[in-house]
């Protein structure tokens, strides 16, 4: 059955895991050229491995990795094509920017301690595999007409990665790479280490963004520490912000912005399953600046359709506040100032909201 559209005109995406948004054919197509034995030889099988289908933990969640990454990292091919087909998926759901965002170090098989996904060690680096996204997202730009940019992650199990992360920012500014996160599992690791740290604050000085996994999972306070020390300038998920009134009423004085994904939210724990009373409706009534996002569809069986469904049908979304919440993610995206503008005159062009100038 075809899926219900809800607000079917350009959209914005900030927060999608490149490694969370990989088609099942395409793990299972690269499994059989590889010669990996995966537990399930067609897509649908593999679906049933991979996706979650009730309520679980952000480690459960993350723990679905596993089944997948080894068929995908620290293979060149690979790590080009789900790059590509991202964009391609995207364009299809009228994202006109994203910004997509993964770990170098968990796509490669050399130069990373430990070696990620029992890979042997192999010849492909986390700066190579930085440089096949950012091929595979240009040639997918070019061929779909959107643009896209990325965002990479430092992980918080491992602080010996974080300090490449911020110099690999660095090296690929100009290449489409626009800013830093901080990934991973913040049910175990509340507090950022100080290499975190350290990058963040490189990061910084280099004049690389800034956004931070917080309060997804983990108490207020880790919103505190992103905003506070790593100096972050938009919060991943933060929907935990809300039991420190103090600090929502100050970061949306801030005019802070929340990267919120409605379907991930149920799926990982972070929130009630109960979407009509989820805390992106305080953020919606208080109209406050967040963005609608999907997380990692492939592991949440989701599209970004889904989420804007849940939003329109069980969180009273209305159509001007999708325009509200796009327009919010224009201005709070990663892009230079012109390029902003421009993107920001694109969606007032498509909402209806240009004025014709008077003669
Ligand atoms: O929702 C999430 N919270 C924290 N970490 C996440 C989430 N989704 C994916 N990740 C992790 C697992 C991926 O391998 C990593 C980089 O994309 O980021």
């Amino acid at each position: 059955m075809a899926e219900q559209v809800v607000f079917d005109k350009p959209k914005v995406e900030l927060h999608v895991h490149l490694d969370g948004a990989i088609r099942v054919q395409t793990i299972v197509d690269i499994a059989k050229r590889r010669g990996i034995n995966l537990p399930a030889q067609t897509a649908e099988g593999m679906t049933r491995r991979i996706c979650l289908e009730e309520p679980a933990t952000l480690t459960v969640f993350l723990s679905k990795f596993n089944e997948y990454m080894h068929v995908i990292a620290g293979d060149r091919e690979a790590i080009k094509r789900i790059a590509y087909e991202f964009v391609e998926d995207k364009a299809k759901e009228k994202v006109i920017y994203v910004e997509v965002r993964y770990s170098p170090h968990l796509l490669a098989n050399t130069k990373v301690k430990p070696i990620p996904w029992n890979q042997q060690e192999g010849d492909l680096s986390p700066d190579e595999v930085v440089h096949l996204v950012n091929e595979g997202l240009r040639e997918g730009e070019k061929a779909f007409n959107i643009k896209a940019r990325s965002i990479l992650c430092c992980m918080r199990h491992m602080p010996s990665w974080s300090m490449e992360v911020a110099a690999l920012c660095k090296k690929y500014q100009h290449e489409g790479v626009v800013a830093i996160d901080l990934a991973g599992d913040e049910s175990l690791n509340c507090e950022a280490y100080p290499e975190h740290r350290k990058a963040y604050e490189e990061a910084e000085r280099c004049g690389i963004h800034r956004t931070v996994h917080a309060g997804e999972v983990g108490p207020a306070t880790v919103v505190k520490e992103a905003v506070d020390v790593l100096k972050a300038e938009r919060i991943g998920h933060g929907y935990r912000t809300l039991y420190d009134r103090d600090l929502y009423t100050k970061l949306r004085e801030k005019n802070m912005h929340f990267e919120m994904c409605p379907v991930s939210s149920k799926l990982t724990g972070a929130c009630q399953p109960d979407f009509t009373r989820h805390p992106i409706i305080t953020f919606m009534k208080d109209k406050a600046n967040y963005s609608l996002n999907t997380d990692d569809p492939l592991i949440l069986s989701s599209t970004l359709h889904l989420d804007y469904r849940i939003a329109q049908n069980l969180m009273g979304f209305s159509e001007e506040e999708f325009k509200r919440v796009n327009i919010n993610s224009a201005k709070s995206s990663f892009l230079p100032k012109e390029e902003k503008e421009e993107l920001l005159y694109s969606l007032y062009e498509a909402y209806g909201m240009v004025q014709s100038t008077p003669f």
